[in-house]
């Protein structure tokens, strides 16, 4: 393909219609958009990530990942609306064009590419990474327990053979280790969103113990306020709350890392359904599901700039 005009947003695609689609993306808004390759995956494929950014040197900036969990197919799709929804709407939103004037906006829209390419090829199912070691004779890390911070901790297991293996140490995998080096390069991130599916729920941390981060008060409005406006537009309802009181203790997970490199605006969603289709949710839904999460981004992201 030579242009996004002809790629559908709403269909689900495979990892080399996205890497296409990214080119295509980064040269139709060259402009505003960049492509940076901030690694390569155990299998060796090229991980990458788009900045969206209207100049200055080190703006403040907001990180938002998607498909860390390869299975979570409603992630990929939704950040790739996402993106082309930012170079839509700036110059016409004023709070996304206040946002983007002040700071930048970075996405990795497939966090997991070896996993997500076997979710097309061989296990829809698929979860982990793909990374094999001697001795060891199952596949994968799971690359929410693989962070420092907690690293081992309940909530996670140390069966390779477990979904929730959290590899031999912490960022031993080379999709979590691209993602530390490049946040703590960079030093000016103020906020990290790490998206999944499914449950509809707005969380942060932590996620290692029932313990309230300091601005706990701060975030639960915040993410009352989100998935308010998130319920605006479709009626989906979300519960949110931190990661351990309202989901389960998970240890060694994205936003406890963010949170505790001092990224205070630290979130996790869960996306659409609460289990109807699961990870299985129809095409149809990518759409509505993008509209409504992209309030609730907008929501979070104003309040980044904001404080
Ligand atoms: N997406 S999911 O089904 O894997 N559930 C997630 C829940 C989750 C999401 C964000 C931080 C901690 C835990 C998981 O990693 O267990
Ligand atoms: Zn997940």
């Amino acid at each position: 393909e030579r242009s996004t005009s002809s790629f559908s947003y709403s269909s689900y695609h495979t990892l080399e219609e996205i890497y296409s689609w990214i080119d295509n993306f980064v040269m139709e808004h060259s402009d505003i958009v960049s492509k940076i390759q901030i690694g390569n995956s155990f299998e060796n494929r090229s991980i990458l990530v788009l900045k969206f950014s209207t100049g200055g040197s080190r703006h403040p900036a907001i990180w938002i990942d998607t498909g860390i969990h390869s299975r979570e197919w409603i992630t990929h799709a939704t950040g790739i609306w996402t993106a082309n929804k930012i170079v839509s709407d700036y110059g016409k939103d004023r709070v996304l064009t206040d946002i983007l004037n002040a700071m930048d906006i970075f996405i990795e829209l497939v966090t997991n590419p070896d996993g997500f390419a076997f979710t097309h090829s061989m296990n829809r199912l698929w979860r982990k990474n793909k990374s094999i070691r001697p001795g060891i004779f199952c596949i994968g890390v799971d690359l929410n327990r693989n962070w420092k911070s907690g690293f081992g901790g309940n909530g996670s297991n140390s069966n390779p053979c477990s979904e929730t293996y959290h590899g031999p140490s912490p960022q031993s995998e080379p999709e979590v280790a691209a993602i530390v080096n490049f946040i703590t390069a960079h030093g000016n991130f103020k906020a990290l969103i790490s998206i999944h599916s499914y449950s509809q729920m707005l969380m942060y941390p932590y996620g290692r113990s029932l313990e309230p981060v300091s601005n706990q008060r701060e975030l639960y409005d915040l993410a009352k306020d989100a998935v308010e406006a998130l319920y605006k537009v479709h009626g989906i309802e979300y519960i949110f709350g931190s990661i351990s009181t309202t989901l389960y203790v998970a240890s060694g997970i994205t936003v406890d890392w963010a949170y505790d490199s001092g990224i205070k605006y630290a979130f996790s969603f869960e996306l659409r359904d609460t289990g109807h289709y699961g990870f299985l949710l129809p095409a149809t839904q990518i759409i509505p599901t993008a509209q409504e999460t992209w309030m609730a981004l907008r929501t979070i992201m104003e309040h980044t700039l904001n404080h």
